[in-house]
C-alpha cells in the first residue's frame, strides 16, 4: 500500500485530491455531538492542503436512500472541518453535478472542499458493478488523485471506496496507515484472555462477525440491541426489543458451537426496559424498570443492561490480555441508558490488558461520558471496519489501495 507520504514526496502541489473520508458523525439536529471522526482526518487533509493539493473532500453520512435527503446533509460537517482547519472550506451542495464541478474547478492550491453526501446518489452503495462504476466515473472526474481515509467505511464495498481508486493514482491516509498498524497487531500477537465486547444496533451486521469470532476470541460478552437476539435464542421473550428474528437459528447455532468450542459466551442476565424508547432531544426522564432478563414483559424494550450484568461484565473484563469493544451497551445518548456504557468502558480502564474501543458511536460515547481517551489502548474510528479487519476478511477499501 503506497501511502500519503510517498505522494507528498511526489509532489501535489495544484493536482486535485480526492479525500475519501469517514464524516459519519452523530448528529442532533444539525449539531455534531461528537465530532472525532473529523479530527481523525485532519491530518491528511491538512498535510495535503499545506502541500498546495487541491483537496475535495467526500464521506457518506448516515444511510438516505440513494437520494438528496436534508436530513443526511454534510454541511454541518463541512463547517466542523473549516472551523478545526481553522480555513475556508469550500461546500458543493451536490456530489457530481453542477455545483461541486464548479467548487473544485473554483479551489486554489491549498484550498479544501467538501461535496454532498455520497449516498445521495445511488451509484454509491449499488450491487450493480456497473452502476458503481458509472457513479465512480463520475466522482474521478473531479479529481487526480486519490487519497483512501475513510477507515470507517472500508468494509463497504461502494462506488468512492472500492471502484474510483482503480481509476485513479491511490494512496492511504494517515488514519487508514494507523488503524491498520494497530488492528494488524491484535491479528498477530493477542494475549489471552481475548475478550470481545458486542453491543449497538447494527444488529445484523454485526451477528455475522460471530461466527468467525467464536474461532479467535476466549469470551464474548453481548450487550446493546445485540443482545434480545440472543436471549430470544435462548428461548425468553424479549417484548418490543430490537431483534432479528430471522438470525435466531443463527444465533442458537453460534451459542452449540461456543459450548463446544470452549468460548465463553455471556448474556444479560437483567435489562433496564421501559414502554417507549427515549426522547433523545429532550432528554426527559424515561423511568425505566429493572428486570431478569427472562422476565421482560411483552409490552416493553430493552434500553440498557441491568446492574447485574454491569456487575458481571467488569468482573469478565477484569483478568482480559486484551479487550476488542465495538457498540455501546445501551441507549447511551439518553442518561437513564448510559450506565452500562459507562461501567464497561470504566472495566476497560481497569484492567491490564491492551484495550480496543471501535465505532463511529463506541467512540463517541467514551468522550461524551466524560472517559479520558488516552486510558485506552487504542479508539478505532470504525466500528463494523474494525470487527471485519478482526476477522481476517479482505476488506474492499484495503485491496483497493494495495497493488
Ligand atoms: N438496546 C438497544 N436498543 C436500541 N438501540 C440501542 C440499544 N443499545 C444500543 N443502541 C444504540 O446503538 C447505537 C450504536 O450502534 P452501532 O452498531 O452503530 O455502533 P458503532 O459504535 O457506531 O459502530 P459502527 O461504527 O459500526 O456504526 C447507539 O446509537 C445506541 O443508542
Ligand atoms: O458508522 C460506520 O460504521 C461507518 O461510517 C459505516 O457506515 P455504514 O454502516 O452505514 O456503512
Amino acid at each position: 500500500m503506497k501511502t500519503i507520504d510517498e505522494l507528498l514526496a511526489e509532489g501535489v502541489a495544484g493536482r486535485r485530491v480526492f479525500v475519501r473520508a469517514d464524516l459519519n458523525v452523530p448528529l442532533d439536529g444539525t449539531t455534531i455531538t461528537d465530532d472525532g471522526r473529523i479530527r481523525a482526518v485532519l491530518p491528511t487533509v491538512k498535510a495535503l492542503a499545506d502541500a498546495g493539493a487541491r483537496v475535495v473532500v467526500a464521506s457518506h453520512l448516515g444511510r438516505p436512500k440513494g437520494a438528496p435527503d436534508p436530513v443526511f446533509s454534510l454541511a454541518p460537517a463541512a463547517a466542523r472541518l473549516g472551523e478545526l482547519l481553522g480555513a475556508d472550506v469550500a461546500f458543493a451542495t451536490d456530489t457530481v453535478g453542477e455545483s461541486a464541478q464548479a467548487v473544485v474547478a473554483g479551489l486554489a492550491d491549498g484550498q479544501v472542499a467538501v461535496v454532498e453526501n455520497l449516498r445521495f446518489n445511488a451509484g454509491e452503495t449499488s450491487k450493480d458493478d456497473a452502476e458503481r462504476a458509472a457513479f465512480a466515473e463520475q466522482l474521478a472526474a473531479l479529481a487526480d488523485v486519490y487519497v483512501g481515509d475513510g477507515f470507517g467505511a472500508v468494509h463497504r464495498k461502494h462506488a468512492s471506496v472500492y471502484d474510483l481508486p482503480a481509476k485513479l493514482p491511490h494512496y492511504a491516509g494517515y488514519l487508514i496507515a494507523n488503524e491498520v498498524a494497530v488492528l494488524k497487531k491484535l491479528t498477530e500477537d493477542v494475549k489471552r484472555p481475548y475478550v470481545v465486547a458486542l453491543g449497538g444496533a447494527k444488529v445484523s451486521d454485526k451477528l455475522a462477525v460471530i461466527d468467525q469470532l467464536l474461532a479467535k476470541a476466549d469470551r464474548l460478552l453481548i450487550g446493546g440491541g445485540m443482545a434480545y437476539t440472543f436471549l430470544k435464542a435462548k428461548g425468553y421473550e424479549v417484548g418490543i426489543s430490537l431483534l432479528q428474528e430471522d438470525q435466531v437459528p443463527a444465533v442458537i447455532e453460534y451459542m452449540e458451537r461456543a459450548e463446544k468450542n470452549g468460548v465463553e459466551l455471556v448474556l444479560p442476565v437483567d435489562v433496564l426496559v421501559a414502554p417507549e424508547f427515549p426522547d433523545l432531544k429532550t432528554k426527559a426522564p424515561a423511568n425505566p424498570t429493572t428486570v431478569a432478563a427472562d422476565a421482560i414483559p411483552a409490552d416493553q424494550e430493552g434500553l440498557d443492561i441491568g446492574p447485574e450484568t454491569r456487575k458481571l461484565y467488569a468482573s469478565k473484563l477484569a483478568d482480559a490480555g486484551t479487550v476488542f469493544w465495538n457498540g455501546p451497551m445501551g441507549v447511551f445518548e439518553h442518561p437513564d441508558y448510559a450506565e452500562g456504557t459507562k461501567a464497561v468502558a470504566q472495566a476497560l480502564i481497569d484492567t491490564p490488558g491492551f484495550t480496543v474501543v471501535g465505532g463511529g458511536d463506541s467512540a463517541a460515547a467514551v468522550r461524551t461520558l466524560g472517559f479520558d481517551e488516552s486510558a485506552f489502548g487504542h479508539i478505532s474510528t470504525g466500528g463494523g471496519a474494525s470487527l471485519e479487519y478482526l476477522e481476517g476478511k479482505t476488506l474492499p477499501g484495503l485491496a483497493a489501495l494495495e497493488d
